[in-house]
């Protein structure tokens, strides 16, 4: 059992205040692997009060020192790359081809964006006679979750850092192994004492903790919905800035003019990458009437090749998907499963209970819904699981309408032969990103949600922006004086 019992405050590992541990369980065999600490409130107050000391000096370093800082920051995280993709793929179930492909790599390309942006950013400007200053925000509260789990804390930690402000990170308590070899990147590259904080615990403990803290001048969360309208509750006492990332139930629009195998196809693999465990997953796939039929053999085939492996298989790649994170999450993916049976959904491919010759571990079926309406449970929830809900539509208006119809605007996905056409469609949806015809993620355009996916943007210079106060000095280039 590898234990991870301590904190990383003031630039050291320290003992929580108050013992209590939290075992880590491997969602292949269910299985606990490590121990971690549980905080508390005392432990915040701790390292609140390192990051404000730290930030005393770290939001006056130079631009050029940020940058040595990002070099050193970047080297070392590519020496714990490895170690980062296998920590995740035991923690939360991610392939290890996946781990090492795209979730350990977001932190790299996060890394790199930022520094990219940092040695241009312009943090001064003259208008006039005045001038506009942007200045780090202070102490930053982080909250992140567990399914892309150092994509949402670098996405946070890196353009924090590059702005001159000081962290304290609660990561997930569900996979926080990763998070604390990060704070050993960190640590190694030579980031200032008390600069950069983690703490781990649960929500209702170091989440609150952090989210009331008049310490804490800005809290960026990442996380459900239901989680980030708590923070912003327990944050408002304080007027701290809140940056809330949240659900989604994103429609995937297959025009039809779109070649439908490819199109469908490929909808059913983003939906099962990471087993369905991502904020943007195209969740609700929208076909024309016309063409539902062959629209459900295409994604009946799709899902079906997709094999379910234990996550350590050394040859598995794209086109495989693990276990789900928990069991928490594995009974309601369960019961959502069971609720679109059970309000008459068509049931295309996978179903309840686990794949065939897997009795342990939290795996799922690949599950494919057909025949869906927008106003059935399984449309309207996030599941977070490899489960597709497909809808039929009548025209580009009706799609629209539907693909709007509910409380998320994370992403939107259209599929055309004519990216005019997709464009249009592009403008009409009330969604942070879109994506048209297969287009992946960007880290320079800004990530993030309309409505109750949330209200901040993350990611590039966007992204960055969020962690700047915004000053006004008037008489900056003083009048000439009358001759
Ligand atoms: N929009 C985005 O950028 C984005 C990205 C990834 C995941 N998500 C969302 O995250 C959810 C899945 O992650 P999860 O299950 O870890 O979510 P979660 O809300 O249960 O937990 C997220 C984090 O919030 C903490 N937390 C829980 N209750 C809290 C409280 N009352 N106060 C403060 N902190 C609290 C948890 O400890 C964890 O660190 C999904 O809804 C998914 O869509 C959103």
């Amino acid at each position: 059992m590898l234990e991870r019992l301590q904190f990383y405050i003031d630039g050291k590992w320290v003992d929580p205040v108050t013992p209590k541990t939290l075992d880590v369980i491997n969602p292949a065999n269910e299985e606990a692997f490590a121990r971690i600490s549980l905080g508390s409130k005392a432990d915040v107050d701790k390292a609140v009060a390192a990051a404000r000391r730290a930030f005393e000096t770290y939001s006056r370093t130079t631009r050029e020192e940020r940058v040595a800082l990002f070099e050193k920051i970047i080297a070392a995280y590519k020496g714990k790359y490895q170690a980062i993709a296998e920590a995740i793929s035991q923690e939360m179930g991610a392939p290890l081809w996946l781990s090492k492909a795209a979730q350990a790599g977001t932190g790299l390309g996060h890394l790199n964006e930022t520094l990219k942006i940092l040695k241009e950013y312009p943090f001064e400007e003259v208008r006039g006679t005045t001038a506009i200053l942007k200045e780090p925000v202070g102490v930053c509260g982080f909250i992140t979750p567990w399914n892309w789990p150092i994509n949402q804390i670098v996405c946070k930690v890196a353009p924090a850092l590059a702005a001159g402000c000081t962290i304290v990170l609660k990561p997930s308590e569900v996979a926080p192994l990763n998070a604390m070899l990060f704070a050993e990147v960190l640590h190694e590259a030579g980031v200032p004492a008390g600069v950069f904080n983690l703490v781990n615990g649960d929500g209702p403990s170091v989440g609150e903790a952090m989210s009331s803290h008049p310490g804490i001048d800005m809290m960026s969360f990442t996380g459900s919905t239901r989680a980030g309208i708590a923070v912003a509750k327990a944050a408002a006492d304080t007027v701290k800035r809140v940056a809330q990332e949240l659900g989604g139930k994103s429609a995937n629009i297959v025009l039809d003019d779109a070649d439908l195998t490819k199109s469908v196809s490929s909808g059913v693999m983003s939906m099962m990458l990471n087993s369905g465990q991502s904020c943007n997953a195209p969740s609700r796939m929208f076909v024309p009437r016309a063409k539902n039929d062959a629209a459900i053999a295409v994604a009946k085939a799709a899902a079906e090749k997709i094999k379910v492996v234990d996550p350590a298989t050394p040859d598995a790649g794209p086109g495989t998907i693990g276990p789900v994170v928990s069991e928490v999450q594995f009974n309601k993916i369960q019961a959502l499963i069971q609720k679109g049976i059970e309000e008459g959904a068509t049931l295309v491919t996978g179903g309840p209970g686990r794949p065939e010759n897997m009795n342990r571990g939290y795996y799922v079926r690949p599950t494919v819904f057909a025949n869906v309406t927008n106003d059935m449970t399984i449309a309207r929830e996030e599941i977070f699981g490899p489960v597709l809900t497909m809808l039929a539509y009548d025209s580009d208006e009706d799609a629209i309408k539907q693909a709007n119809d509910t409380v998320y605007g994370l992403s939107g996905y259209v599929q055309s032969g004519d990216i005019e056409r997709a464009r249009k469609v592009a403008s009409r949806l009330r969604t942070g990103n879109v994506h048209l015809n297969g287009a992946g993620p960007d880290f320079g355009a800004p990530f993030g949600g309309y409505k109750q996916s949330g209200n901040g943007r993350e990611w590039g210079e966007y992204g960055f922006e969020e962690f700047l106060e915004i000053k006004a000095v008037m008489g900056w280039v003083p009048k000439p004086k009358a001759a």
